[in-house]
C-alpha cells in the first residue's frame, strides 16, 4: 500500500469513527436529542458561560437563595442549561424510578408515571393538571393510559416548545396542552381541574405551602392530587457533615432553594386545607434502588464529557456546556450517595384530596 492510499485509509477510518462517537454512540438511548443539538435552551449560545455563572453564584451562600421571588427566574436558568443535556442523556421524562428487575429503565418509568395518575383516579376525558411538567414525558404517558385530557405548566419556555413538539409527534396534542408559567400563580380559574399531579417538580418552590395552595385553589372540590416529592429522610442527621454535603450539593446541582424534611410535607398539604389520604415513601424497599441507573451509567458520563469538550472546541455546542455537564457528572455523585445511604428519596408520595364543600 503507498503512502497515499495509507493516509486516506486512516482519515476515512477517523472521520467513521468521529460520526459513530457523535451521532451513534452520542444518544445513550433514544431520546429525541442527538449531542450535536445541544444548546443552551432559550439563552443565546454566545451567553451560556455567562448564564452558568450566573445560576452558581445563587450558591455562594449555601441555603440562602437570596429572596424567595428570584427562585422562579434561576430556575428557568437552570433549565435552559440543562433540558437537552437531560434529554440526550436521560430521555423525556426528568425523574427517578425504581428499578424493576426484567424491565427496561422506559418501562419502569412509564410504570411509575402511570402509578401518578391510577392514584388519582381519573376518568377519560376528565382535565387535569400537571404541575412542573419539563418536556412532557410524563403527560404523554399519562394521557395515553388514562385518555384524560392534561394541562402542563413549566416556567421554561424552551420546554414548552420542547414539549409541544413531542406531543405532536406521539399524537397526543389533542389530549396533552402545555402553558409557560409559574405554579405559584397559575393562569387558571379556581375549581378548574378534576385531579392534579406533580413529579419531581414542586421541590423547586421556595416555600411547599405557596405551590400547593394554588394547586389546592384550581381542583374541584372532592378531587385528588399526588405529588412525589424530594425530602430528606427520618436517617438525615443535620449534625453529620457528610450528610450535610451530600445534601448541599444536590441542592446546587439541582436548582433546589433547600431540599425539605419528609416531616414536612403532610403539615404543609394539611395547612393549605388538603386531606391527606394516603403518604409513602415509594423509594423504600420493597422497592428497588431508583439510583442504580445513575450508577450505571459512569462510563456513558465519562464518553459524554468527551463529546461535549470536542463539540464545545469546535464551536458545535455553546463553551458552557462543559461546564454544565461537569456540575451534573458531580450530581449524579452525590444523588447516588444520597440514595445509597438513605438520607435522600425523590419519590416521597403524598396523596391528597380537596374536600367537598
Ligand atoms: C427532578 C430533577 C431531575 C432529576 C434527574 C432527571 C436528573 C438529576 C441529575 C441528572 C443527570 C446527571 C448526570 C448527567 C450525565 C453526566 C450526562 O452525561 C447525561 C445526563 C445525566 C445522566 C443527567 C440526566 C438527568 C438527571 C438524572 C431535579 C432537577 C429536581
Ligand atoms: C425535574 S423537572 C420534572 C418535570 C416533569 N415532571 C418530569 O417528571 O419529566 C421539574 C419541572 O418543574 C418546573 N418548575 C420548577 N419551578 C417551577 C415554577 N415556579 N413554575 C412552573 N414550573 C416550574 C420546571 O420548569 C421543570 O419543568
Amino acid at each position: 500500500m503507498d503512502s497515499l492510499t495509507l493516509i486516506c485509509t486512516a482519515a476515512l477510518l477517523a472521520a467513521g469513527g468521529l460520526y459513530w462517537f457523535v451521532c451513534i454512540l452520542g444518544s445513550a438511548e433514544v431520546k429525541g436529542k442527538r449531542a450535536v443539538q445541544l444548546s443552551g435552551g432559550s439563552i443565546e449560545k454566545e451567553n451560556v458561560q455567562d448564564n452558568y455563572k450566573q445560576y452558581w453564584s445563587f450558591f455562594r451562600r449555601p441555603k440562602e437563595i437570596e429572596t424567595a421571588d428570584k427562585v422562579p427566574a434561576f430556575v428557568d436558568t437552570f433549565y435552559n442549561l440543562v433540558t437537552d443535556i437531560y434529554e440526550w442523556g436521560w430521555g423525556q421524562s426528568f425523574h427517578f424510578s425504581p428499578s424493576i428487575p426484567g424491565k427496561s429503565h422506559r418501562e419502569a418509568t412509564r410504570i411509575h408515571e402511570e402509578m401518578a395518575v391510577d392514584l388519582i383516579g381519573v376518568k377519560p376525558g376528565a382535565r387535569i393538571l400537571d404541575a412542573g411538567c419539563g418536556v412532557g414525558g410524563p403527560m404523554r404517558a399519562i394521557a395515553a393510559h388514562s385518555r384524560a385530557n392534561v394541562v402542563g405548566i413549566t416556567i421554561n419556555e424552551y420546554q414548552v416548545k420542547r414539549a409541544r413538539m413531542h406531543n405532536k409527534k406521539a399524537g397526543l396534542d389533542s389530549l396533552c396542552e402545555v402553558v409557560c408559567g409559574n405554579f405559584l400563580q397559575m393562569p387558571f380559574p379556581d375549581n378548574s381541574f378534576d385531579g392534579a399531579y406533580s413529579i419531581e417538580a414542586t421541590c423547586h418552590a421556595p416555600k411547599l405551602e405557596e405551590v400547593y395552595k394554588e394547586i389546592y385553589r384550581v381542583m374541584k372540590p372532592g378531587s385528588l392530587y399526588v405529588s412525589y416529592e424530594w425530602v430528606t429522610t427520618e436517617l438525615y442527621k443535620p449534625e453529620d457533615p457528610e450528610h450535610v454535603e451530600i445534601i448541599h450539593g444536590i441542592e446546587r446541582g439541582d436548582a433546589l432553594p433547600g431540599l425539605r424534611s419528609y416531616k414536612d410535607i403532610a403539615e404543609v398539604a394539611k395547612k393549605v386545607g388538603f386531606e391527606v389520604v394516603k403518604e409513602k415513601d415509594l423509594a423504600k424497599p420493597p422497592s428497588n434502588p431508583w439510583w442504580t441507573r445513575l450508577k450505571m451509567g459512569r462510563i456513558a458520563y465519562w464518553r459524554n464529557h468527551i463529546l461535549v469538550t470536542i463539540l464545545a472546541f469546535l464551536g458545535i455546542a455553546p463553551k458552557g456546556t462543559v461546564d454544565v455537564h461537569e456540575m451534573l457528572f458531580v450530581t449524579a455523585d452525590y444523588l447516588s450517595k444520597g440514595g445509597e445511604k438513605g438520607i435522600f428519596s425523590p419519590m416521597h408520595m403524598i396523596l391528597c384530596r380537596k374536600p367537598e364543600e
